[in-house]
Order: structure tokens, then sequence, then C-alpha cells
């Protein structure tokens, strides 16, 4: 609708943060430099036929090796924030407190110093979807709820040797990719098919492990480090096909719930699932057979243990689908997590389109999903912690779909805090620069800087969009374009 479709313009509340995001299995490379352990994307990029053109992390940006010329770019555009995660298995090779690889904790003690010297400051993810192979190896990794111990341990090596220079920490990056695209047949590692039980207990499991690494942060390190320690979940906006149906308006709402209720509603409502959740999985797992339900419970004590165990609603947000009830809805021989939540969701393919497939260009549905997160989880501080766009064209470092992107996303954000009143503290492009995405390799860019992968260097190129950002920052939004021209009186 036009009114709501102009743009805003305008500035940021002052000490708006802006930042730009990486992660350690898409940058650093060193897959086996100095001591560090194998985790599952090693092994997984390393089996042939799983990611495009058998592209591996193993080099990556080589940023492991050229880590300052990433401070470098940084300050270049003058940003003062940057997050990135840190590689488990670098830092506890066989991913058990046991054995502390110095190498792995020199390296990101010579990062964050290197940050801090030039006036960045760090948001640190524990971990962005590298597992200690071991630990998948020994007991399962995430469906196992031994991970719990382990994962807990894990963070409080990492407060003890960066706390007292890094105040910004997220547990996990998005648990629902973890779970339903590593456990549920998605394509990412460890590749485990196991969709509708699997899946649900490896969220289950992650839940408890994002809940044990809060409490131990806010039982041994708040009082002398005081920092805050939050999640990031990922989402698109479900926007209901047809908004004058009730049964889109449900499809929708159900959808959302699936989807990032999965794991805000325990952290962020009440400790336990989504009631549709519960209601639609139990009736589903009854019927398929099963004597008990697929989804996992939580006994009172955890739901206690769980709820509130976030000191922010980390948000990363890349795009937007309908969403409508199906004609009906036919329970699968087969368990599987969008037979249990029954909705049609889709992109509509006039929306722009970007390097992937998923990724379609909708700004107004970052501010629709703000708004819904302020209104269902209690109006929380949320920081923007991903929000990028892709291009196939790999080698142009003209990218004005991408700066496209970025104005219009961002000038939605604006609106939801000026019009809506949402409290978001902060604003993340994800990327810094071109890295591994995932099971498309380098086939898909999201980078403000281009990198070269043929070239041993990695050379790190400003593409456009690079510099748009910096005067974003700079300015703090969009000053308004001056309401009255100045006109210069006629000369006498
Ligand atoms: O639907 S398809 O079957 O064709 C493949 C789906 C692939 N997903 C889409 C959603 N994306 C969520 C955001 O994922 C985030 O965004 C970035 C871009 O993906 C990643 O590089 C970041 O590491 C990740 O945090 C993760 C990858």
């Amino acid at each position: 609708d036009p009114e709501r479709d102009a743009f805003l313009f305008g500035t940021f509340p002052e000490g708006f943060i802006w930042s730009s995001a990486t992660s350690s299995y898409q940058i650093e490379g060193g897959y086996d430099a100095d001591g560090k352990g194998y985790n599952i994307w090693d092994t997984f990029a390393n089996t042939p036929g799983n990611i495009a053109n058998n592209d591996t992390g193993n080099i990556a940006c080589d940023s492991y090796n050229k880590w300052e010329e990433d401070v470098r770019i940084i300050k270049e555009l003058d940003l003062e924030y940057y997050r990135f995660s840190l590689s488990w298995s670098r830092i506890l090779p066989d991913g058990t407190a046991d054995n502390v690889n110095q190498a792995g904790i020199d390296y990101y003690n010579n990062l964050i110093d290197g940050l801090l010297a030039d006036g960045i400051t760090p948001m640190v993810t524990l971990y962005h979807w590298d597992l200690p192979q071991d630990l998948q190896d020994d007991y399962g990794g995430w469906l196992n709820e031994t991970i719990i111990y382990d994962f807990g341990e894990y963070a409080r090596v990492c407060y003890e040797n960066f706390g007292d220079r890094v105040k910004l920490w997220l547990t996990l990056n998005e648990p629902w990719i973890i779970a339903q695209l590593g456990y549920g047949c998605g394509g990412f590692a460890p590749g485990v098919c196991a969709d509708g039980t699997g899946s649900y207990v490896a969220a289950h499991n992650l839940i408890k492990s994002h809940a044990k690494a809060w409490h131990i942060y806010d039982d041994d390190f708040r009082a002398t480090q005081a920092g805050r320690v939050g999640i990031t979940l990922n989402s698109d906006w479900m926007e209901p096909y047809n908004r004058s149906l009730e049964t889109d308006l449900n499809a929708a709402e159900r959808a959302q719930q699936f989807h990032l209720g999965w794991f805000g509603h325990p952290i962020f409502v009440d400790g336990d699932y989504p009631e549709v959740m519960r209601e639609m999985i139990d009736y589903s797992s009854e019927v398929q057979g099963y004597n008990e339900s697929r989804l996992p419970t939580f006994t009172a004590l955890e739901k206690e243990y769980i709820l509130g165990s976030s000191d922010f609603f980390g948000l990363n947000h890349y795009t937007t689908g309908y969403a409508s009830k199906p004609d009906e809805w036919v329970i699968s021989d087969n368990p599987s997590y969008y037979n249990d939540y029954a909705v049609d969701f889709w992109k509509d393919p006039e929306w722009p389109s970007s390097g992937s497939d998923w990724l379609k260009s909708v700004p107004w549905g970052i501010r629709r999903l703000l708004e819904w997160i302020k209104d269902e989880y209690g109006d929380p501080e949320i920081y923007v912690t991903e929000n990028g766009f892709s291009t196939k064209d790999i080698d142009d470092l003209n990218d004005p779909d991408r700066i496209d992107y970025y104005q219009s996303y961002i000038d939605e954000v604006l609106k939801a805090i000026e019009m809506d009143g949402v409290n978001v503290k902060a604003y993340t492009a994800w990327s810094l620069m071109d890295n591994f995405e995932w099971a498309a390799g380098y086939t898909e860019r999201f980078g403000m800087h281009h990198v070269d992968f043929d070239d041993d260097d990695r050379p790190r190129t400003q593409k456009d969009s690079s510099l748009f950002y910096a005067t974003v920052k700079a300015n703090n939004g969009f000053p308004k374009p001056t309401e009255e021209p100045i006109t210069e009186e006629p000369a006498v």
C-alpha cells in the first residue's frame, strides 16, 4: 500500500549500532592448521557431491592468515562493530574442554585485540554451525543431550579467554537451520536425515544448550565482565496470501510459530514450545502410530531454566513468502516438519530476485516481522544480526541491486522504529565480504567486498555497496533531503 511503501528516510536513534558479519567456517580456512580439529563442515564439504563445484572452506577467504586485512577493510569503511564467530574445533580440537588448543586461543586474541586497537567493537557468535566432528562421531552431536554439557564448557572457555574484552555474545546462530537443514535432510552438515524426529530432538538440545551457556555467563561471569549474551534466530516473514481469509491468517501465524516460535517461544514467552506446535505434532504423531509425540517435552524445571535466557533478541532476516492453508491436511506416512505445520509457502515470482533461489527482495517484510516480534515477545531489544543480498554475477564490483536491497530494507527498519515503536538497537549487513555460502559454495556471493578465490592472496576489493553502507553509517541513516530547497536570492 503506497502509504506504507513510500521511503521514510531520516536518521536512526543516537547510538544505533551499524555492523557487518561473517562466520568462521565461511571465511577462515586453515581447516587443519596449528592443531585445529576437524568439524562437521570440513567433513561435509570435503565429501564430493555435497557442495556446488565441490567447493570447500579449506582455505575460503584465508582469514586465518589474513585477519589483519579484514580489520583493515572494516576500518576503511569506518564501521565500529564487527560480528564474527569462533571455530569450536580450532579452540577445542576434540570438542571437549579437556584439550585447549593455544594456537586457536591466540588467533582469536589477535583478532579481538586488532579490532579493539582500531576502535571496532566485536560481537562474537559462539556457534555458527561448525560442530567438532568428534562430538558428532562420539555421541551424535546435537541429537544427544550430552552436548549440553560440552557446549556449556566450550562457552565457559570462551568467556574465560575473551570475556574481558568481548561484551556482546551470541550463543547460537540460527538453531532452525542447524536442526532442520542439518538433521532434517536439508542438505547441510552433518547431513542426517531425521526430518520430523531427529530435527525436533536436535532443536530440543540446542535450546537447552543455549540456556546452559547463558546461565554459565549469568552465574559466573556477568558480575565481573558485565556483557550481554543473546541468541540469534532466523525467520522469513510469512505474509497471509489473502488477508481477508481467516484460514490464510491462521496459516501465516502457524508458519511463524513453527519457524520463529519453535525457538523464540521457549526463550521469550513461557519456556515451552508454541501451543500450536504441541497440538499439531502430538496429533500427527498419534495418527502415525508413535507411542509418544515426536516433539519432546520440557520438564517444569527446564521451562524455568530456559525462559528469559537471552539478554536481547537477535534476528537474521532475508526475505518473505506468502502463506496459505492447503486444501486439506493429509498426515504423511513418514514424519516431516513441513507436513506437521501444513502451510503452503511460496515466493511471488514478480518479486525482484537475487543470486539465490530462495532470496527475493521484499523490503516491507522486515517491518512486519519486527512488529510481530515486538508484539509476540514482549517488546525485547532487537539486534538485527544479519540482513543481506546475493548476486550471481560474482565478479561485478558494481552492485546496484545490493544497494537497492540495503537501502530499502534499512529504511523499513527505520519505519519499524519510528512508526511502529519497535526497539531495534542494531543493524548488521551480511556480509563484510564474499565467502563460502554453504551448499552453494562460492557460486553465490553476499559480500560488500569481492574476494578472488582464484588468487592465493584472496584479495578483498570494495564493491559499490560497501561505500553506500559506509555512507549510511556515517549519516546514521538517511538524512532527509532538505524540505525547503535553498534558493539563492537573485543578485540585485
Ligand atoms: O531453500 S533452498 O533449499 O534453496 C536452500 C536454502 C538455503 N538457506 C536459506 C536460508 N539461509 C538462512 C540464512 O542463513 C544465514 O544467511 C546467510 C545467507 O544464506 C548465510 O551465509 C549465513 O551463514 C546464515 O547465518 C540459509 C541457507
